[in-house]
């Protein structure tokens, strides 16, 4: 099967072009080739597929093998695969995604893509829905527990679920223990990712985050979106601000006016090879 490794802030996934490779149980593929030690070694695993509603669909699966429903950075790379592949020529492309459509814009300077804008959509800001069984819209400053403390937390879905919390020292945080404990508390009946948060200033956050099935990661699109929107919940940035992820810096916006959030980073490939199931 010929795939093909990308990274975005080096979060990085095995993409698959579904045009004209088959894959039968991607469950088993996401989890056998995402293992960095006997498989390729990535976050998880992307198909890229025909659509009927829009341009092309997307489907990601995370380094445990599960589905998830939307992935901010992946989203950046399916743009420039599409475009530096020629599966298409325009510069906005719509995405199915499992949380919808999603109109990726690329920003093209004599043939390179230079960075992705993506409109990622509205926030769900209503616990049930989100969901957290929290039954407040929005939930701002829910308690949680992990590792005998309590945190206090925000929650957001991008289209996947989000719980943010502010700490002092984001660097020193130990994000892998209450990370993990938080992605698995039954608060969260399909799990959560987990963002650990330190305000800088009004327009520059520090974050890392925990993902729901594939660990710690350098970069998380939807969570660093999440985050602006909790952080503009919370009173503390303003609507538009750098995110610092440990892969580098994402720009994100959360419109007044239409409500959307759009974020904007780069997309990277790495290689192609050819992998035996
Ligand atoms: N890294 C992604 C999110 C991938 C999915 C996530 N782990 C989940 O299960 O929701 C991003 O860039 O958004």
């Amino acid at each position: 099967m010929k795939i093909t490794k990308m990274q975005g802030l080096g979060n990085d996934y095995i993409y698959v072009n579904c045009f004209e490779e088959t894959v039968k149980d991607p469950v088993t593929l996401a989890q056998k080739i995402s293992d960095r030690h006997f498989g390729v070694g990535s976050d998880g695993l992307v198909l890229i597929m025909p659509c009927e509603e829009a341009d092309f669909r997307m489907r990601m699966f995370n380094a445990d093998g599960s589905e998830a429903e939307m992935c901010g950075n992946a989203s950046r790379c399916v743009a420039k695969y599409i475009h530096d592949r020629g599966l298409s020529n325009k510069e906005e492309i719509s995405l199915m995604t499992g949380a919808g459509i999603k109109i990726l814009k690329l920003n093209v300077k004599d043939g390179v893509t230079e960075s992705v804008r993506v409109d990622m959509g509205e926030p769900e800001l209503e616990g049930l829905k989100i969901p957290v069984n929290v039954n407040a819209n929005p939930v701002i400053g829910a308690p949680v527990e992990a590792l005998g403390r309590e945190y206090r937390m925000t929650c957001v879905s991008m289209g996947n679920p989000h719980a943010v919390i502010f700490v002092d020292d984001a660097d020193s945080f130990d994000v892998h223990g209450v990370g993990a404990s938080i992605e698995v508390n039954p608060l969260f009946p399909r799990k959560t990712n987990v963002e650990l948060v330190t305000v800088k200033d009004r327009t520059h956050l520090r974050m890392r985050v925990w993902e729901r099935g594939s660990g710690e990661t350098l970069a998380c699109g939807t969570g660093a979106c999440a985050t602006l929107v909790a952080t503009v919940l919370n009173g503390l940035c303003e609507r538009k601000a750098v995110l610092e992820l440990n892969g580098g810096p994402l720009t994100v916006e959360w419109d007044a006016e239409t409500n959307h959030v759009f974020q904007e980073g780069p997309a990277a490939f790495v290689f192609d090879t050819e992998y035996e199931e």
